[in-house]
């Protein structure tokens, strides 16, 4: 089922256009990488997609009823609740259902037999509305997208305040995931996350039934997870079948094949063009009629355009490096408070890499992405 299609869209920021004539549709399910290169509208169509962005031209519709979820590039909550409060806001409705159930259970308890019938009703609607919208669940669930996401329990009741801006759009992304919407856009989800927590939201995206759009320059996590990849290039969109690397190989077989077309248009113009000067030499009238009809054909022809190449491979050799000291840098008795907060310990707050960083030795050093 299509659950959202995009019509002839056009976005210019200015003079600067940005995107013409996009048109695309996305099926129920369908996971979506977002590629192209930097500057090329990725994230000014996720924008129109949501709604914050008006376009020039053109109409998107969105499948009744479903709800869209956008996690921006570097966006973070900012509140005064504490990591665990926040992602139970999303459960907001079954917390009221959890307190309206203990309620009833006292006033059962208290209540004469003959009149309970109507107590008993609403108690066994409402519990039957509860386990079936994940009530037994919600809080596990929550507990396991916070510490996929790298966060242990004893962050849980940390301020969000107090935490940094990787922190915090990690927290919106665990929020995003847990509120579960019907159509995800994420843009640039991996940005803040280690290793660890790609993987686990690879495989989160993965099993989930929602779509998503994603937009992510890191191939290795787009190979993962999506299904379709839709490609933003000289203004205009292609939705292409398959994850990124089949993209490419698909991109390939597109461009050979517009090679072929051009270099065959190519010569029959070179043909008709060599005709119209042999026929200008002869230079009678028929002749000259002959060879402006031909020239109109000519002119009247769609021209294919020449393919771009495709980026060559290229290699890249690295040398082996000299061997220097064991410490790279040693820092002793950093200490580090804000006025008028709770100064939380380095471990509290800082993930085990993070505080491998305060030694680098040469193993650790070897071992991470500097
Ligand atoms: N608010 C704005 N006002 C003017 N120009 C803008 C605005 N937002 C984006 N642009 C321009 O529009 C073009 C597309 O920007 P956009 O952020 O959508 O690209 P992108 O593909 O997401 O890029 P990146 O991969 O670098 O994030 C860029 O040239 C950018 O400079």
């Amino acid at each position: 089922m299509i659950i959202l299609n995009c019509n002839d869209i056009c976005h210019s920021y200015g003079i600067n256009t940005v995107l013409k004539d996009i048109s695309f549709c996305i099926h129920d399910g369908d996971k979506v990488g977002i590629v192209g290169v930097n500057g090329a509208g990725k994230s000014t169509l996720l924008n129109i997609i949501n709604g914050e962005l008006q376009c020039d031209s053109g109409t998107i519709n969105i499948s009744k009823n479903y709800k869209i979820g956008f996690l921006h590039q570097n966006t973070g909550l900012d509140t005064d609740n504490t990591i665990f409060e926040e992602m139970l806001s999303v459960f907001q409705e079954l917390i009221n259902k959890e307190e309206r159930l203990k309620v009833l259970e006292k006033e059962i308890s208290k209540t004469a037999e003959d009149e309970l019938n109507s107590l008993v009703k609403e108690y066994s609607r409402l519990s039957d509305e509860y386990s079936l919208n994940g009530g037994y669940e919600y809080r596990s669930r929550v507990k396991g997208v916070l510490k996929g996401l790298g966060f242990n329990e004893d962050q849980f009741d940390i301020k969000i305040h107090i935490l940094s801006g990787g922190q915090k759009t990690r927290l919106a992304l665990a929020k995003l995931l847990l509120s579960e919407p019907d159509i995800m856009l994420l843009d640039e989800p991996t940005n803040h996350l280690d290793i660890e927590a790609i993987m686990w939201l690879e495989s989160f995206l993965k099993t989930m039934k929602k779509t998503v759009l994603i937009v992510s320059h890191d191939r290795y996590f787009l190979d993962s997870v999506t299904t379709k990849t839709l490609e933003l290039e000289n203004n205009s969109a292609k939705l292409y079948n398959g994850n990124y690397t089949q993209y490419l190989k698909q991109k390939e077989v597109d461009r050979e094949i517009q090679q072929r077309h051009y270099e065959n248009q190519q010569r029959e113009i070179e043909k008709m063009e060599a005709f119209i000067t042999q026929q200008k030499q002869w230079n009678r009238e028929r002749n000259i009629i002959a060879a402006e009809s031909r020239q109109k054909a000519i002119d009247r022809m769609e021209k294919i355009e020449k393919p771009k190449d495709l980026p060559g491979k290229i290699n890249i050799r690295f040398r082996k490096s000299i061997i220097s000291g064991n410490d790279v840098m040693f820092v002793e008795k950093l200490s580090k408070s804000y006025p008028g907060k709770k100064l939380f310990p380095i471990s509290a707050l800082r993930s085990k890499r993070m505080k491998e960083s305060f030694y680098l030795g040469q193993t650790a050093a070897a071992n991470q992405p500097w």
